[in-house]
């Protein structure tokens, strides 16, 4: 029986020429090709470029007969990219998901190819690698998608009949011979086996100098055309370790992985040579062995491959991940395999495929959690009969860790409480699979781990940040000191020549000021005193056309050190307001308290120092408490520091003056 499924998988892929080829030319359902790969550079250990893997999302049609409590769905897409499934904490709410591509159970096999596979080939063909697997829980649909059947022939058999098609559309002209090989290999309890070449030996995974991944040993034919592979593929597909589980009658026990290979070789002398490696990869499903019923041997294998998927997980992860220092790929063979055409400069598809019946709740929430760029809760009842649901009972994981791990007494009090309540029959029908006490636990040891994932890129993030800050920091301090050793510099010099009391050091801060003051002592004296008596004279704007040097010249008084009428130096600037005439001060303040008072928002980020973010708490304020009757009020609005509040004063009242 099990055979059966498994021959009818291989031989159903078997595609009738025919209709491949309609189907293929078949441009109308594009529409989702305009997604293509993304290549974000991140950090891969040294400073070589790696590209992030793009994840698409497959879920598999309700299947009736699997849902043997006729839960319904837990699990419903929204849009190309955006799913929800239902919170299992709170079944009036869902958790939203985002990924680069969601394909619903209507999406056909051409579709999946078309936006998620299609894209990356062309690559092949220039010497770079690429990578395509299936991901997700036992009975999800990887095979499915990845081999398909003669009705719905899979990713496998269009992407090497389209990697054919592109060779010989190449122009001869270009002047390069192309080759294609394949490889056909399982890795079953962590051994690498030959399928090309079955009753092989576990073979060995080297690195060459160049960083390529290669097998010594592993069988490579040349492929002249589509059905020179097919002849090859089928049989050795048969040789796949498979096996029967309470879940899936022909589960895959073993990672399937196909090798393509396109080796292109430049006609004229030097014969120039590039390789690229496609690899098609189904996947075993990664499995809960308290529904699997798995024993034994079997139980072996699922180790085995949930090692390795784990491994796989945290591979993508890392190169998905801005932060991440290094990638695991020697943690499991699979990775290891995959090194050279997983990340770096590769081009990578994982498609994690995941079932929408309640009895996979688990299995689909891990599979999202892993693949997901982003999620949100999002109030809202999934189904009309969730919105009855009662809350969920159940304590926040992180409450628990914080209140002393799930080990502790009160907590496993609290579970068995929970327990007897998920038991209730009040909870509907639907919930049943959700509220069994072990998918409960499993879910909230999967929550704390993924907290305590994230705290720990939290925690490097603010390592980062603090570094960053410390080297701010320094460079500040770097600076003052130069500052100040400018500034004991300017003043010997000016000790030293008696006739030059303007020091002539220069900065890059303010040399135009500089400048201005050497060429003119006397101007620079009246700059100090003048204008203050001329303003005395004047109202507001006309001072203003009079000004423009003297104010220069003011404002960089304040910000270092004030000469004084006397010639004296003083380094303190707090007085600045008492050398202002007091009735033009008084215009200016009243000037800006009017504009505090009655500019829009685009007025008030006219001022000095009020961006956006002030500008509009400035508003808010207003609307809450009415006019500010004195310009201290300002003190009052957040954020408003009482220093902050006479830089602002002294940069308005002098940009006031200056106008
Ligand atoms: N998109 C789909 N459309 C129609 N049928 C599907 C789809 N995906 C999966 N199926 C069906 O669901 C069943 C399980 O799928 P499949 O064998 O591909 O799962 P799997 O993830 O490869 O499982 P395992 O990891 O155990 O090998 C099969 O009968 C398959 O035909």
């Amino acid at each position: 029986m099990s055979d059966l499924k498994w021959r009818m998988y291989i031989f159903a892929y078997h595609i009738v020429e025919s209709y491949f080829d309609k189907s293929t030319s078949n441009t109308g359902l594009l529409f989702l090709g305009t997604n293509m790969a993304q290549r974000v550079a991140t950090a891969d250990g040294g400073n070589k470029k790696t590209s992030r893997v793009r994840v698409a999302v497959r879920l598999r049609p309700y299947m009736g007969k699997l849902d043997e409590k006729n839960e319904g769905l837990c699990v419903r897409g929204l849009d190309s990219q955006n799913l929800e499934i239902i919170n299992w904490r709170n079944a009036t709410e869902t958790v939203k998901y985002h990924f680069d591509v969601f394909h619903g159970e209507q999406t056909t096999q051409q579709e999946v190819f078309l936006s998620s596979v299609k894209p990356v080939l062309p690559h092949i063909l220039n010497g770079q690698n690429a990578s395509v697997f299936a991901y997700g829980p036992t009975g999800a649909g990887k095979t499915h998608t990845m081999l398909g059947s003669s009705e719905q022939p899979g990713v496998i058999p269009r992407a090497v009949r389209e990697v054919f098609k592109l060779v010989k559309a190449k122009d001869e002209g270009e002047g390069w011979e192309y080759s294609i090989g394949m490889s056909y290999l399982e890795i079953y309890n962590e051994k690498v086996l030959d399928l090309l070449s079955p009753g092989s030996q576990d073979l060995p995974i080297r690195e060459d100098k160049d960083k390529n991944i290669l097998i010594p040993g592993l069988t490579h034919t040349t492929i002249s055309s589509f059905s020179d592979f097919d002849k090859h593929f089928i049989p050795a597909s048969l040789n796949r370790t498979t096996a029967s589980t309470k879940l899936n009658q022909r589960s895959s026990r073993s990672h399937a992985i196909l090798l393509i290979k396109v080796v292109r070789t430049q006609r004229a002398l030097s014969h120039r040579q590039q390789t690229g490696k496609l690899y098609l990869v189904d996947l075993a499903g990664s499995e809960d062995n308290r529904r699997t019923g798995n024993q034994g041997i079997r139980l072996k294998e699922s180790g085995a491959i949930n090692l390795s998927l784990f491994t796989l997980s945290k591979v993508v992860d890392s190169l998905n991940s801005a932060t991440a220092v290094r990638v695991p790929y020697r943690d499991s063979k699979l990775t290891r395999l995959l090194q050279d055409s997983l990340g770096g400069s590769a081009h990578s598809v994982m498609i994690t495929n995941i079932a929408p019946e309640y009895k996979y709740y688990f299995d689909t929430f891990t599979a999202l959690n892993f693949a997901a760029k982003s999620k949100l809760i999002v109030n809202k009842p999934f189904t009309r009969e969730t919105v009855a649901v009662p809350v969920l009972p159940v304590k926040r994981a992180r409450d628990d860790h914080e209140a002393g791990g799930s080990d502790s007494e009160p907590h496993k009090k609290k579970q068995k409480e929970k327990g007897r309540e998920m038991n209730d029959s009040s909870h509907p029908a639907h919930l049943n699979s959700l509220s069994e006490p072990s998918v409960m636990d499993r879910l909230i040891a999967l929550e704390k781990l993924m907290m305590s994932c994230q705290d720990k890129d939290r925690s490097s993030m603010l390592k980062d940040v603090a570094q960053s800050r410390k080297e701010i920091q320094e460079l500040k301090e770097k600076q003052r000191e130069f500052e100040n050793k400018a500034l004991l510099l300017s003043r010997l010099a000016g000790e030293k020549l008696s006739t030059k009391q303007e020091p002539d050091f220069k900065n890059n801060t303010a040399p135009l000021q500089r400048k201005q003051s050497i060429a003119s002592k006397p101007n620079k004296q009246r700059a100090v005193v003048q204008p203050l008596q001329v303003s005395q004279l004047q109202p507001l704007q006309q001072l203003a056309v009079v000004k423009k040097q003297s104010v220069c010249v003011k404002k960089k008084k304040l910000s270092g050190h004030v000469e004084l009428p006397d010639g004296k130096e003083n380094i303190m600037e707090s007085s600045w307001e008492s050398q202002l005439d007091t009735s033009v001060l008084e215009q200016s303040r009243k000037k800006i308290l009017q504009l505090l008072n009655s500019g829009s928002l685009k007025e008030l980020k006219s001022l000095q120092q009020i961006g956006d973010k002030k500008a509009k708490l400035i508003l808010g304020w207003r609307e809450i408490h009415g006019d500010f009757t004195q310009l201290e009020d300002l003190g009052k609005v957040e954020g408003m520091t009482e220093k902050r509040f006479s830089s602002f004063m002294k940069a308005n009242i002098l940009s006031a003056m200056g106008k």
